[in-house]
């Protein structure tokens, strides 16, 4: 059934103006900090501290320099034995996909002089070799490899003018804030053109996402017929609502309800319609989970994104691999191999020496052939995207140069809930059509710039903002849009967006076809027709594309209500007090237990830990008081990192006896909100256990474990609480296990930190195992 088309409302330049100009405040904000963050500790920290706080690898030696996809040289670094007693690296935050420097290693305890946070920011190592930028391709205990570009060195890696002895630095990523910058751009010539009378087409998609249109009603699919007969009802309405949908829709994934097996389906359906699908997702991580699922079914996907920053195991799918096999780079191999002769011609290899005019005419060559290398090699790339049904990539990697007058039918977002909206408007201004998928209940994109509380700049005629010294004025007719969690159950969804029976029973009415979307009644139209209009400045970055979308288009949201991670008793406090009790166990983990994995003891003396699903070892009254970190680096990098050694020892204890009773390190998490604190317990706990995973809350969203064991750190005679209050951290944090949650704290500090903690220890001391946190046991 086809709704009437909605009132015609005309656009309001002020809000967009206003919207536009806030965006670009903040971005403009959260670059400044982020640059000057690194500077801030390049400046500060002495090498020794920067080691310290994980953003730098000192006294390292080069293992070998290898020729990697895309041309790039792999520089493998390790610590020699001259220099360490022990080849494994201290902790540290390198990840693959960071932006790094390889340097000279200075020995000093002083700071090294300021470095600029910037890509480009090369320099002088000092004697000894050259400064290199790349990015790291592959870390291991021992081991840390960094992909530079040939352009940097030889192909060979011989002229790599690298240090005998090398640090490897953090950089900040710059390229990032450009591309949303030119998102932005983008956006607002789109919407607010210089010239009014070349007024360009607005897709229909983008006017409804600033609020000047409401959505369409449902185009009605009756012949779907689901390609995945395990989905469940609520995924089955969620898949329909996303191919029914003309513009948007939203899928709403609390924690292991299925996200990524919603999407697969829907792009899955969207292929067999012939559409051109882009996948994003707000991380690497994110698009090589989707990768990973969408090939066994033989989908034809290709992965955009430097190869360091694709998993090791999904190479073949991404651009450089199947661009290297197509037979259109055949052509480009055979001026490769002419270049190769040339150049090894000129460098003497040959029998003799070649100079003068001679030499002065090879080199032309060479250079007319690197022309048409580079030639060749962008019409095999063209020839491949031009095939590709589905491509994949970050957000940030849309705005790569391959897409570049690219259009897709459908832009998918996965991770959405973690992604700035200006990032995700760089795939959107490609697409026709958009599925945000996220959890808006768990954490937001990292934003540095929070504590800027400003509010937006008048924004002047170009939308540009203005000078610091002018007025800070609210912008006319833009409201700031708040990041506001719901205080009560019933604020979140209170929108009747989802339907109370869709997917809301366990596995038994999985065989219960999902309803067709409903059509939309007057009321809600009516509702939606005052929304509409409304486009709000972001009051911070915080305030992500999903939020904003879901506030004034409620019923585009749909929910996926069945769990497939956790027991049912892990599962029920999230459930109750932040998912509206919707949020359902399905019946093959809602009573898993540790005791049930293969490898775990069936003894009596083990029983009360692997068949219990949350244990709490409260430790208040113990005196285990938290430590602060004396960084001496203020400035508000962070909170001001936090340990504590005696809940650490508890929670070294309480692994140890997970080991004993047959669960293997690589099946338990430990995970804390504070640095100092993994730190600390890595220090404590990786020499004997090399698998087990220690993080903070932060590191762990997406992720799951069979045991969990969460040390919240904070104990302290003025009851503060930091960043715990969070919920959104804490709703990550007690719902990654699967089997079994441990929970170390001291519950009378914790209480104090507003209801919802309080309502947690409650919850706790009622349901857990509450144990005593005494040094003699447990
Ligand atoms: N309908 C289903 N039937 C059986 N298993 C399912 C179903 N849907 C999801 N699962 C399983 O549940 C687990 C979680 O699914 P998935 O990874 O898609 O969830 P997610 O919502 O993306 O997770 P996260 O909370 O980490 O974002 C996976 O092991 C998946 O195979």
């Amino acid at each position: 059934m086809r709704r009437k088309q909605p009132p015609t409302v005309p656009p309001n330049p002020e809000q967009l103006t206003a919207f536009i100009a806030r965006q670009r405040e903040l971005l403009q904000a959260e670059r400044d900090s982020d640059i000057e963050r690194t500077s801030l500790l390049f400046s500060k920290c002495s090498p020794k501290l920067l080691e310290q706080r994980g953003l730098a690898l000192g006294g390292l030696g080069v293992a070998s320099v290898q020729l990697g996809l895309g041309g790039k040289s792999l520089v493998e670094l390790e610590r020699p034995t001259a220099y360490h007693t022990s080849p494994i690296f201290p902790p540290h935050t390198f990840r693959p996909g960071d932006l790094a420097r390889i340097e000279q290693h200075v020995a000093s305890a002083a700071p090294r002089k300021p470095a600029k946070g910037g890509k480009k920011a090369t320099g002088d190592a000092g004697e000894g070799g050259k400064a290199v930028e790349g990015v790291v391709y592959r870390v291991s205990d021992t081991k840390i490899v960094i992909a530079v570009d040939g352009d940097r060195g030889s192909q060979d890696g011989e002229d790599l003018d690298l240090p005998d002895r090398c640090r490897v630095l953090k950089l900040a990523n710059t390229v990032t804030y450009d591309r949303m910058d030119k998102a932005i751009d983008a956006l607002e010539r789109l919407v607010l053109p210089t010239d009014p009378s070349s007024h360009p087409a607005v897709p229909r998609l983008v006017e409804i996402l600033l609020g000047l249109y409401p959505p369409s009603a449902y185009v009605a699919a009756p012949d779907l017929q689901y390609l995945d007969p395990s989905l469940n009802p609520s995924q089955q309405k969620a898949v329909r609502a996303a191919l029914e949908a003309p513009e948007i829709s939203l899928i709403h994934g609390p924690p292991g309800t299925g996200k990524t097996h919603t999407l697969v389906e829907i792009i899955r359906q969207l292929v067999a319609k012939e559409k051109k699908v882009l996948v994003c997702g707000a991380s690497n991580l994110a698009v090589d989970n989707l990768l990973e699922r969408l090939i066994p079914h033989g989908i034809p996907v290709t992965r955009l994104g430097h190869p360091a920053r694709v998993l090791q195991n999904l190479q073949s799918s991404t651009l450089d691999a199947q661009t290297a096999a197509s037979d259109e780079s055949q052509l480009a191999k055979d001026v490769k191999t002419d270049i190769e002769t040339t150049m090894s011609a000129l460098a003497g290899k040959g029998k003799a020496r070649i100079r003068g005019s001679d030499r002065k005419k090879m080199w032309n060559e060479v250079k007319e052939l690197r022309k048409e290398y580079r030639k060749r090699e962008g019409g095999a790339v063209k020839a491949v995207m031009g095939r590709a049904k589905v491509v994949l990539s970050t957000c940030h990697g849309a705005g790569s140069r391959q897409l570049f007058n690219s259009d897709f039918d459908v832009v998918i977002i996965d991770e959405a809930t973690q992604a700035l909206e200006a990032v995700c408007w760089i795939p959107i201004l490609k697409a026709k059509k958009l599925v945000l998928a996220g959890d808006p209940l768990q954490l937001p994109p990292t934003v540095l710039s929070l504590d800027s509380k400003s509010k937006p700049k008048k924004a002047t005629a170009n939308g540009k903002g203005t000078k610091d010294s002018e007025t800070k004025a609210e912008p006319p007719g833009a409201p700031l849009e708040e990041v506001t969690l719901p205080e009560s159950d019933d604020e979140e969804l209170s929108n009747g967006s989802d339907d109370e029976d869709a997917g809301g029973k366990p596995a038994e009415d999985k065989a219960v076809e999902a309803e067709p979307v409903a059509p939309l009644d007057t009321k809600t139209e009516q509702k939606e027709n005052k929304r509409i209009c409304r486009l709000r400045a972001p009051h911070s970055l915080e305030v992500t594309l999903f939020d904003r979308v879901e506030r004034m288009f409620p019923r585009v949201k749909k929910m996926l209500t069945i769990q497939y991670r956790m027991h049912d008793t892990i599962c029920s406090f999230p459930s109750t007090t932040l998912y509206r009790s919707k949020l359902k166990s399905h019946e093959s983990v809602a009573t898993h237990l540790l005791k049930d994995l293969p490898a775990v003891s069936q003894e009596d003396e083990f029983s009360d830990i692997v068949t219990v699903p949350v244990v709490f070892f409260d430790t208040a009254g113990c005196e285990f008081f938290e430590r602060s970190e004396a960084d001496g680096l203020g400035g508000g990098l962070d909170e001001g990192s936090k340990s504590n050694e005696n809940e650490a020892a508890v929670v070294q204890r309480w692994v140890q006896k997970l080991v004993q009773a047959g669960v293997s390190p690589g099946q338990i998490a430990v995970i804390t909100p504070y640095q100092a604190q993994v730190t600390y317990l890595t220090s404590l706990l990786r020499a004997d256990m090399p698998e087990i995973e220690i993080g903070t809350v932060d590191g762990m969203q997406g992720r799951e474990k069979e045991a969990v064991v969460l040390s919240l750190v904070r104990s302290n005679d003025k009851r503060e609480v930091g960043f715990l209050k969070e919920k959104r951290r804490l709703n990550v944090a007690m719902t990654r296990p699967r089997r079994h949650l441990c929970v170390v704290g001291d519950s009378e500090t914790v209480a104090q930190g507003g209801p919802y903690l309080k309502s947690w220890m409650q919850w706790l001391e009622q349901n857990a195992d509450v144990r005593y946190a005494g040094l003699d046991d447990p």
